[in-house]
């Protein structure tokens, strides 16, 4: 993504409430300065913004997809606005975007099952918010191939480039890297952690909160 258009689209993630700063407990259970909460695009203008971002990120990777798949349950709005997006984009021409999902819990009535969507079918672009061990990614690959389709690649807004494992043993690659280095496919992000920092050294306002920032990344990412 160049450089201009993550600056933007963090400080959109700024100005939306997504992104703040403070003292967080990620799923991995680290205690982060800083978090990005997908679930704060919460009006249409602002997600058909959000899936412009997406759709632009996949479109200037040059990667071919068939479809895409939103992890439950922040993953499942990002996959539907990135795909409403990409309908309408100009490169794209008529292709069509089927998406697909998951929940977190089996439905054992009604049409019953994990899987909500167009059928898990071909190559299959996982799209969620965030990247910080790597588990979501981890268990969406399973169901993909489970389901007899392909992992092509991963779209994600915002790669905060940890490294996963134990305090004491932390990988020697980022969650990212390891992704791309396990499954062999591409990961997309519209913005890294280095774009946060950009904002955090430019923006006076914001300056209280560089070091703790910077420090975290000194303990846990590349
Ligand atoms: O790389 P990881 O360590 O897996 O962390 C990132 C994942 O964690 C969050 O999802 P979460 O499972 O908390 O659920 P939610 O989408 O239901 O909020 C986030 O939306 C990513 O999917
Ligand atoms: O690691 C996480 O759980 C996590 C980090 C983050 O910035 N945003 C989010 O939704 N989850």
């Amino acid at each position: 993504m160049p450089g201009s258009r993550a600056q933007a689209f963090v400080r959109f993630a700024l100005e939306q409430g997504v992104l703040r700063f403070g003292e967080f407990k990620t799923k991995s259970g680290r205690l982060s300065p800083y978090f990005f909460n997908a679930g704060l695009f919460n009006d249409g203008a602002c997600v058909g913004r959000l899936g412009q971002f997406y759709a632009q990120a996949l479109v200037d990777a040059g990667l071919d997809f068939d479809m895409l798949f939103g992890p439950a349950y922040k993953g499942i709005p990002l996959a539907t606005a990135a795909s409403i997006a990409l309908s309408n984009h100009p490169a794209r021409g008529d292709l069509p975007v089927p998406f697909a999902f998951n929940r977190k819990e089996a439905k054992d009535h009604g049409e019953g099952g994990l899987l909500v969507g167009a059928p898990l079918q071909g190559r299959v672009v996982i799209v969620d918010d965030v990247i910080t061990a790597g588990t979501s990614v981890r268990e969406s690959v399973a169901l993909i191939r489970a389901a007899g389709a392909q992992p092509a690649a991963v779209l994600i807004a915002l790669d905060r480039m940890e490294r996963a494992g134990a305090d004491d043993a932390l990988s020697a690659h980022s969650a990212v890297q390891d992704v791309e280095q396990t499954y062999g496919i591409p990961v997309v992000s519209i913005a890294a952690l280095t774009d946060i920092l950009s904002l955090l050294e430019d923006d006076p306002a914001l300056a209280q909160y560089r070091d703790a920032v910077s420090a975290y990344r000194g303990r846990y990412g590349v």
